[in-house]
């Protein structure tokens, strides 16, 4: 049986109509209208224990509505929803012992406390046992790096500093499952390596299942062995990443290096995805061209020190998915 069930979701959210004018604003005091947003239309989805899963999608697609529903914060309009057995939002307490959560945006720790001191406040609300406890500090002050800043009250820390301590405050009490908005958002490249390295580790060494909601395709690619696409509150596409190339991207990537900075393919049949000096990156369309005859027609029309076809970054298929759903 998998760990996180969902069956057939919905969730709507009741939103006030507000009609214009003073006529209106009496009307809205009265005789309220209310329309009914879809955040979450008839989501199913299985997760097994120790899965990594990379949940995107465009702004409001229905990603955080989700995942609230999974921590037990929203009550689902319909639908069947159980993480590790139990019903998320009847079951808050119980829930919430076995689960870890990361919302980028917002913080766990308190202003004035040390890092060290809101572990401990964890400790005792999680109720840890002491060997597991120092156990875990152990290791993330090794992985995360937390023993630098572990003294330091929250309002002194850097916004890196402050999400490593995060991720330590959300994984503590060793839970089953964590549940990560946007954990990598502000941050530095090697900031997020870091984060993803910890990710991983953590998983293999404990098993733990990561949900991982992120715009950060590279987030994705580094942590994830499953990707799950939404839009509109749907599922557009749940599987590995391989296949998730291959069932989307449509063509293939080039990059070349002109001999001329300033040269540029003027075809419009190469779409141009980056440029950084002498060196430029098309995507190109099967449909277009063969890779073959697209080096062949390059060859011919421009003057060049290298060229090599490489895969679409996932980056561009996703981007191009949003384009077209839009
Ligand atoms: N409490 C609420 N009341 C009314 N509408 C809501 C509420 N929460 C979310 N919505 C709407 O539901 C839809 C899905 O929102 P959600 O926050 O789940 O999207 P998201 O995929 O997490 O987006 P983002 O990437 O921007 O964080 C949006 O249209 C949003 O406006």
């Amino acid at each position: 049986m998998a760990y996180i069930e969902l069956h057939d979701v919905v969730k709507d959210f009741k939103i006030k109509n507000r009609r214009n004018g003073a006529f209106g604003n009496v009307k809205n005091f009265f005789a309220p209208q209310y329309l009914t947003k879809r955040a979450v239309d008839h989501i199913s989805l299985e997760i097994n224990r120790g899965e990594m899963v990379g949940y995107i999608g465009p702004n409001g697609a229905g990603k955080s509505t989700t995942i609230k529903i999974l921590t037990g914060i929203l009550l689902p309009t319909s639908g069947y929803v159980k993480v590790g057995n139990l019903e998320p939002y009847k079951n808050r307490k119980q829930n919430a012992l076995h689960m870890g959560a990361v919302f980028g945006q917002r913080s766990q720790l308190l202003w004035d406390l040390p890092v060290q001191d809101a572990l401990d406040l964890f400790r005792g609300m999680y109720r840890i046992e002491e060997k597991t406890y120092k156990k875990n500090v152990e290791m993330f002050c090794d992985l995360l790096g937390l023993d630098q800043f572990l003294m330091q009250p929250a309002r002194q820390l850097s916004l890196g500093q402050k999400m490593r301590a995060n991720l330590a405050l959300a994984l503590i009490h060793d839970p089953d499952v964590v549940y990560l908005d946007e954990p990598t958002i502000g941050l530095d490249v090697l900031a997020k390596d870091n984060i993803r390295a910890f990710l991983r580790e953590i998983n293999k060494e404990k098993n733990t299942t990561v949900l991982l909601t992120t715009h950060d395709m590279t987030d994705i690619e580094s942590v994830c062995d499953r990707l799950v696409l939404i839009n509109s509150g749907s599922v557009l596409y749940d599987g590995g990443l391989n296949a998730f190339k291959e069932q989307y991207s449509k063509g293939y990537s080039i990059r070349v290096t002109f001999a001329d900075p300033k040269e540029a393919i003027q075809d419009t049949r190469f779409e141009l995805i980056e440029k950084k000096d002498a060196e430029s990156i098309y995507h190109v369309s099967q449909s277009d061209f063969q890779p073959g005859e697209a080096l062949a027609f390059l060859a011919s029309h421009c003057k060049m020190q290298d060229i090599s076809i490489i895969e679409t970054p996932i980056e561009e298929i996703v981007k191009a998915i949003y384009k077209h759903e839009a």
